[in-house]
């Protein structure tokens, strides 16, 4: 294969004033070493001041445009010009984070980028530039014209799906549902088969309250929702299984008994997520048309700029996001939906 035939996967920075730039910077050595060329949407600036600070001299290339992008190099397109402090975040860093974002998915929807790998970014920064969603997930939702999405993490050893994510605990019990569990699995699903290559994945269903409800005594969901919807995923043939105890299930997929975990709500399923992969987790976005991956944590402000943030789920992001992009490449990209309710307005 030729250098220039490497797939071109797009790294956005995330906020400028966060630990985007020190996992790009203290990654790189190990990220110019995958198969790919990787264009960074980001900031000269930032960064060459972050890798002084840090003491680091990353192979970086500035490019002018994503056809100059080469493999064996961090490539940058730099779309702001800002002079940040770590751990400061400015209203200007919060719309530069905005701008990757926005580039990397006209260079993924184009077709000239095979896949998305996004920095953190702060989720009070992206209502403060005036976007209406309360993470990635839903603005690449509305840019891609995707109907139905979910949240998922892939760590080596445990995987989970979210039925529900950012919202408050009292208001995600109210969203569950036979048929949002059910979208998650059959996302889910269809990612372990399609763009993974897993033949037969065994997905499991965690429950709600202690035991399982324990045949009622302590809630109603598990007969009320949670077994519906498994009955109902048994009947269109998706390999679903439980509702399981929580406290037990995690365990058990952990030890390799099932390929991933439905968690009803976004501490269920990250807690157990991150006591294992706090370092190398990845999170993916399901149902989009193009390929998503990021960093499992945030903007950890108070480290930006320390030396002390860990590269490691950069790394496994991008290296992630070229074997579903490898993937994908061999077979035909599902098309934008023309009936999507996230679709934004003209
Ligand atoms: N993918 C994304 O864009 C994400 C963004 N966020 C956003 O980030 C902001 C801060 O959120 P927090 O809940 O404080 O989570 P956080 O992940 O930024 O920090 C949690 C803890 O982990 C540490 N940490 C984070 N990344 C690290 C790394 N690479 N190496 C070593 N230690 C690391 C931090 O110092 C802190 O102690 C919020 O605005 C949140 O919405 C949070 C999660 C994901
Ligand atoms: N806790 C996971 C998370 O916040 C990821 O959010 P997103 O920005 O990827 O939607």
């Amino acid at each position: 294969m030729r250098r220039q035939e490497e797939p071109l996967l797009v790294l956005t920075m995330g906020c400028p004033a966060g630990v985007g730039p020190d996992v790009i910077l203290a990654g790189a050595r190990d990220l110019v070493r995958l198969p790919a060329r990787i264009l960074v949407l980001g900031d000269a600036r930032v960064l060459r001041e972050r890798a002084r600070i840090l003491g680091l001299s990353p192979p970086l290339s500035l490019v002018k445009t994503p056809e100059e992008a080469r493999a064996g190099r961090l490539n940058l397109l730099s779309l702001s010009e800002l002079s940040v402090q770590p751990g400061k975040p400015t209203l200007e860093g919060f719309q530069a984070m905005v701008r990757y974002i926005r580039e990397g998915v006209r260079l993924c929807l184009s077709g000239q980028a095979a896949a998305l790998v996004t920095g953190p970014i702060s989720k009070e920064g992206l209502a403060a530039a005036g976007e209406p969603y309360p993470g990635h997930t839903e603005m690449l939702a509305a840019l891609t014209g995707a109907r139905e999405v979910a949240m998922a993490f892939w760590g080596e050893r445990l995987r989970v799906v979210l039925v529900t994510t950012h919202l408050a605990l009292k208001e995600a019990l109210k969203r569950l549902s036979p048929e949002a569990i059910l979208r998650a699995a059959r996302l889910a699903h269809r990612f372990l088969q399609e763009d993974l290559g897993i033949k037969r994945p065994r997905l499991a269903l965690s429950a709600l309250n202690p035991h399982a409800g324990e045949g009622g005594l302590f809630g109603d969901e598990e007969a009320r929702i949670l077994a519906p919807a498994v009955e109902a995923a048994r009947r269109e043939g998706l390999p679903l299984e439980g509702p399981f105890p929580a406290d037990s299930l995690f365990f058990r997929a952990a030890s390799g008994e099932f390929d991933l975990v439905v968690a009803l709500y976004h501490d269920q399923g990250l807690i157990p997520f991150k006591l294992l992969h706090f370092r190398d987790g990845v999170n993916v976005t399901l149902g989009l048309p193009i390929v998503r991956t990021s960093v499992d944590h945030g903007t950890a402000y108070e480290i930006a700029g320390t030396g002390r943030a860990d590269p490691a789920s950069l790394i496994a992001a991008v290296a992630l996001a070229l074997r579903v992009a490898t993937h994908r490449l061999c077979r035909p990209q599902v098309p934008p939906d023309p009936d999507s309710p996230y679709r934004l307005k003209a």
